[in-house]
């Protein structure tokens, strides 16, 4: 089988949205696909309506297909400080004409005020390995997990877009969406991440290439650009009038600024091309005057993190057959 669904980005591609239907007869809720992490949870009917501000909520009641997984809870807490926590249902999904009839559905008791302050977002699905799961007490699987052995091919693909809808495509590859060819690079799976290594970068078109290993995951689910403050203090040195912003805890520069581009080296031979309009993220002021940067520093995370505003540059094949990260430009 294969699959395809469109994801829609927010404002400032702050997030992409994606469509799914869970249960009988369907409820369709927008999820976050984020493959950073392991986890499907959806604001649900046990959800407080203390902290429910907008979001469609999942009800196991109203689903004759759902199953309560007995005495399985889970609670997550993410990198940037949201968390949500609840109890387990199996349930039918439905995604991008993909079914799987006994998926785990994380329905949240407790979301943290970030989930609840962003409206239009339904909950997670997380689609990084299995091994970091927090269901208890037994992990469990992914839903690419559960379809992979009834996909054509062992792999998932992102196409995000700057300011467009793009697509995540299931079990195949689609030669119309990249230009040129697909580098592929190992992915080292153990911490449960999509996790791979960059051999360098260049700044900006003339710029001069840096050879220094950059090891980070391709995570959908972070909007930035998550790099060695080195790395982060090199760039924003090019780019006039920027400055740390402590106000902001980044860097920021006038909106108006010049920015080069950025290139991520990936394999021997190829890179990826930020285009410099993706490295300014959102004004941090409601004039506009300054911009929040696209790039911002890793430290404290122990890993990078190639988010949107990278992986919106490319074409990413998530293969967990070969176990490897395939990028391209398109
Ligand atoms: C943050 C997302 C997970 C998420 C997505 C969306 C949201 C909101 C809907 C409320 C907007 C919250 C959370 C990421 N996913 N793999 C993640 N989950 N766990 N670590 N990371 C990556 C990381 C780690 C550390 C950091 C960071 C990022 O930003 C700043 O510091």
């Amino acid at each position: 089988s294969t699959g395809s669904v469109v994801t829609t980005p927010q404002q400032y591609d702050v997030e992409y949205l994606t469509p799914v239907t869970i249960g009988t007869p369907g409820q369709n809720l927008e999820i976050d696909i984020d493959t950073g992490s392991s986890d499907f949870w959806v604001f649900s009917s046990e959800t407080p309506k203390s902290q429910v501000n907008g979001q469609t909520c999942y009800n196991p009641k109203k689903s004759s297909t759902a199953k309560k997984l007995d005495g399985a809870t889970w609670e997550i807490e993410y990198g940037d400080g949201s968390s949500s926590s609840g109890d387990v249902y199996l349930d039918k999904v439905k995604m991008g004409g993909l079914n799987f009839s006994s998926q785990a559905i994380e329905a949240a008791t407790r979301v943290s005020d970030e989930f609840t302050e962003d409206t239009n977002n339904d909950g997670l699905m997380g689609l990084a390995f299995g091994l970091i799961n927090q269901v208890r007490p037994q992990k469990q699987k992914t839903f690419f997990e559960n379809l992979q052995p009834s996909l054509d091919k062992p792999l998932f693909t992102a196409d995000l877009k700057s300011g467009a809808p793009g697509h995540f495509n299931f079990g195949y590859i689609d030669k119309n969406a990249y230009t040129g060819s697909i580098t592929y690079t190992p992915v080292n799976s153990t911490q449960g991440f999509w996790m791979w290594t960059s051999p360098g970068y260049t700044i900006g078109a003339s710029g001069k290439f840096k050879s220094s290993p950059i090891q980070g995951i391709a995570d959908t689910g972070t909007t930035l650009l998550l790099l060695p403050s080195s790395v982060v203090t090199a760039y924003y040195k090019k780019v006039s009038g920027a400055g740390y912003d402590s106000s902001n805890s980044g860097y920021v520069f006038p909106c108006d600024a010049t920015l080069p581009s950025f290139y991520v080296s990936v394999g021997d031979s190829a890179r990826i091309k930020i285009p410099g309009q993706y490295m300014s993220y959102a004004p941090v002021d409601s004039q506009g005057q300054n911009c929040f940067g696209g790039m911002q520093s890793d430290d404290g995370i122990g890993f990078s993190i190639f988010g949107d505003v990278f992986l919106k540059a490319a074409f990413v094949v998530f293969d967990a057959g070969k176990e490897r990260l395939g990028l391209a430009a398109k």
